[in-house]
């Protein structure tokens, strides 16, 4: 028997391995022992390899219909072949906000990711999404925040619901098929508890709390995460009979929000909830499980547990999808609320539009870590500009409106189909849209390329049916993950960084060009000097200028930066 509680996720051992395997695969190429190749060239394979050092790897091969994508699947700890129930929708249950407070860009970034993989499955892959998102809105963190509001729970709950709701469509995520709270569903939560308790899985207490028994579980416990036992923990001041046991139903402190229950006065365990909500729609399947990378353990194992134990089932979830955290910009911390490191959806579309949000999540995989920065976010933007710009050149072309020479028509129609190939391959390989992204920008590279070659001669044979195509795939692509090249509005904070931007690029040259030495002799030199101060004196009033408004400019040999005290994480953001 172990404690999960103290278990320990051990990823380690497993980059040690990986590293002394693929160093004696490549020693023995180098020497040319085929034996030796053979080996480590098994031994690399992640399943003999997981065997090999006592981690087990879970998942019984889903059955139904295969949807052509491959996804990194956290119970198999590899890419598999996404395979769902039904042969036109796939069911899919996201864990959704605990509702206390402001919806911040690590809650976006998470929900912005998931909804463009959704978005594909939909209109690349054909799958309909069947999706459900629990809403927590009660648990302690809720009434505590609503206790020192002053507030009731529900109140609160519903309050912050309702503003991640605006938040989520402000961002253009795709409302799920719905959305369930946990206050709505006690009934069928104390039924499922009930159910787990007469599968010999649970227990009630005399306090009126009910715990998991996870020594039920035997060795069944840990699907999710490498784990390495640790030794069985004594409960600790808690009526549990063991230390790792975890609550179903939590017994009522004094002036707290309860329901009647055959335990008592009391309310659900955090885990419960979406073992419940997940099954009143799709029963004892789901196809896939989504929610943040900090979810998998101990949420997700718990809710497997729970559900494999009330629906006395092997495999309850097929595919659990997790996403990477994002990051303040050289922080180790993900965003959080409880850190206080957070920036607001609202104050984010305060300066960027949901659109340049998207770009920016579209350049990692779902899985990486990201980190954001003001930086990132222009690189988004800029980037959306030149997919704009094309846009716009190559309607222009098409209309006669933009003169160019002889286009090679025939390398277009090669690259188009290339890139329509490499999109669709890059997005079967667990949603690759980097790899998607950088498909597209090359496409647009080579259409560029071709426009270019303007000339004032009208005349000459034309090839607006390429561009024509290119446009229209193009724009299909970013309608496809909910990035609109329409109505391309600049938010006007957004402008002003682009302005600051720009007016520092100019500065800097006027700056070059008045300390150039470019003089023949001293005095000249001398002279050049004296006749060019008044820019430098131009340049450094701007400096003062600018600092007045919060912008700092710092010379350095060759370059200036900028930077601006940012009010919104009280960090120094770099501007260039
Ligand atoms: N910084 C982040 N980056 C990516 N995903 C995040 C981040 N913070 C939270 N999430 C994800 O958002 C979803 C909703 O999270 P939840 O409401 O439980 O917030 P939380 O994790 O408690 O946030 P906080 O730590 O700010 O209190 C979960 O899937 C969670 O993993
Ligand atoms: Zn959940």
């Amino acid at each position: 028997m172990f404690n999960p509680n103290e278990l320990q996720v051990d990823t380690s051992y497993y980059t040690y391995l990986m590293d002394g395997m693929v160093a004696l695969l490549w020693y023995c190429i180098r020497r040319q022992c085929h034996l030796g190749m053979q080996v480590s060239f098994v031994l690399l394979r992640g399943d003999v390899l997981c065997a090999c050092i006592g981690v087990q790897t879970y998942g019984v091969s889903p059955e139904g219909h295969d949807t052509g994508v491959r996804v990194y699947n956290s119970l198999t700890r590899r890419k598999d072949p996404l395979i769902v129930g039904r042969a036109d929708a796939a069911s899919w249950y996201s864990c959704g906000p605990t509702v206390y407070d402001h919806a911040h860009l690590g809650h976006a970034c998470s929900y912005v990711r998931f909804d463009i993989i959704r978005r594909i499955l939909t209109r690349v892959f054909g799958y309909n999404v069947i999706m459900v998102m629990g809403i927590t809105d009660v648990d302690d963190k809720i009434i505590h925040r609503a206790s020192e509001m002053n507030m009731s729970p529900a109140s609160l709950a519903n309050l912050y619901e309702e503003e991640f709701k605006q938040d989520m469509a402000a961002l253009k995520v795709l409302p799920p098929t719905v959305y369930v709270r946990v206050t709505e569903t006690i009934p069928q939560i104390i039924s499922f508890i009930e159910g787990i308790i007469a599968n010999g899985h649970a227990y009630s207490t005399a306090q009126g709390n009910v715990y998991f028994d996870l020594q039920s579980r035997g060795d069944k416990y840990g699907k999710l995460v490498g784990v390495v036992p640790g030794p069985l923990g004594e409960p600790v001041d808690s009526d549990k009979r063991h230390a790792s046991d975890f609550a179903l139903w939590k017994a009522a402190k004094p002036q707290e929000v309860f329901w009647a229950s055959p335990w008592g006065k009391g309310r659900p365990g955090w885990h419960i909830e979406c073992s419940t909500i997940s099954s009143l729609v799709f029963g004892s399947q789901l196809d896939i499980h989504s929610g943040g990378v900090d979810l998998a353990f101990p949420h997700h194992e718990n809710e497997i547990a729970q559900c494999e134990a009330f629906h006395q089932c092997k495999q309850w979830g097929n595919y659990f999808l997790h996403s990477g955290h994002l990051h303040v910009k050289g922080k180790e911390e993900k965003m959080s609320k409880s850190l206080k490191n957070y920036i607001t959806i609202k104050d984010f579309l305060k300066t960027f539009s949901p659109d340049v949000f998207r770009l920016f999540c579209m350049r990692s995989s779902y899985r990486a870590a990201i980190d954001y920065s003001d930086g990132t976010m222009l690189e988004a933007k800029h980037l959306l500009l030149v997919v704009a710009a094309f846009v716009e050149d190559a309607r222009a072309y098409m209309k006669g409106q933009l003169v160019c020479g002889p286009i090679r028509d025939d390398v277009l129609w090669e690259r188009l189909c290339h890139t329509q190939e490499a999109v669709k391959a890059a997005l079967a390989d667990d949603f690759n849209t980097p790899a998607a992204v950088d498909a597209i920008m090359d496409l647009i590279h080579h259409g560029n390329r071709q426009l270019k070659a303007r000339t004032k001669e009208p005349g000459g044979p034309r090839s607006p049916a390429v561009f024509g195509s290119i446009v229209s795939y193009i724009k299909q692509f970013f309608e496809t993950v909910g990035i609109s090249l329409a109505d391309r509005q600049v938010c006007p904070a957004l402008l002003v960084l682009l302005v600051v931007e720009e007016l520092v690029r100019f500065r800097l040259k006027v700056r070059l060009f008045a300390l150039a030495t470019e003089a023949a002799t001293r005095e000249a030199g001398r002279q050049q000097f004296l006749d060019r101060r008044p820019l430098l004196e131009a340049c450094d009033t701007l400096r003062q200028d600018l600092a007045a408004h919060g912008i700092s400019i710092k010379d350095r040999s060759s370059t200036s930066t900028w930077e601006l005290l940012d009010h919104r994480t009280q960090d120094h953001k770099p501007g260039s």
